[in-house]
């Protein structure tokens, strides 16, 4: 199966939104990559419910809405009603994961759970059934265009494996300081779909970008 390309917009110019989704979309990206930040959670403030709900007209591709927010649980409904179809949260902010899982899926979402660098895969082992994305952030939440951490790798390689033996179907992927020659790493290592934010916005031809990461 060819690997997915999710652009992340963080690494977009917001003064022109509309046209760069418009680009990556043309350009062959699988998911829409959008980074909720809370300045709680990570030391960093985004977009809310607002400007996705003011881009889902733009396009129909997979909003794969990334949540680095605290209290998740009392902001989920708006962002489904905004338009996201991916809402991942991370374990590191969600104490009560089963409730927050359940709560995307009963809106008819699908549920993504993401870990940090320095989070053990072994701790969302007893959410593997209730998940259909799991995230293994590749930097430290907060900022774009931060360098690639390889120990991460070894989590993605544990997951795939625990994936085939229970016979589960969730998508790897993986986030942070993706570019051609990281994603050739995360290839191997069995990711399905790579958020790349600066390797694709700051490279003037964003399809040559795309096509660089996907066959890396
Ligand atoms: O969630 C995040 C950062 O917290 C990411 O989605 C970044 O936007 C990735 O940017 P690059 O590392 O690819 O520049
Ligand atoms: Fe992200």
């Amino acid at each position: 199966m060819t690997t997915k390309i999710a652009p992340s917009i963080l690494s977009a110019d917001f003064s022109i939104l509309k046209e760069e989704i418009q680009e990556v979309v043309e350009a062959g990206a699988d998911y829409l990559h959008i980074d909720v930040m809370d300045g709680h959670y990570v030391p960093n403030i985004t977009i809310g419910p607002l400007v996705i709900k003011s881009i889902r007209p733009v396009t129909s591709i997979t909003f794969d809405v990334h949540l680095m927010i605290e209290n998740a649980d009392m902001y989920i409904k708006e962002f489904a009603e905004a338009g996201a179809d991916i809402i991942t949260v991370h374990y590191e902010a969600s104490p009560h994961l089963h409730r927050t899982l359940h709560l995307i899926k009963q809106l008819g979402k699908k549920a993504g759970i993401v870990i940090n660098p320095a989070t053990p895969v072994e701790f969302i082992k007893p959410v593997l059934h209730h998940v259909d994305l799991i995230l293994f952030m590749t930097v430290n939440p907060g900022f774009g265009g931060q360098e690639f951490i390889p120990e991460v790798l070894d989590k993605v390689k544990q997951a795939a494996s625990w994936r085939q033996e229970l016979g589960l179907s969730f998508e790897i992927e993986v986030d942070g300081g993706v570019n051609q020659a990281t994603a050739k790493l995360c290839k191997e290592a069995g990711v399905d779909v790579l958020v790349a934010g600066s390797a694709i916005f700051n490279d003037e031809n964003r399809m040559e970008a795309i096509e660089k990461i996907r066959n890396a």
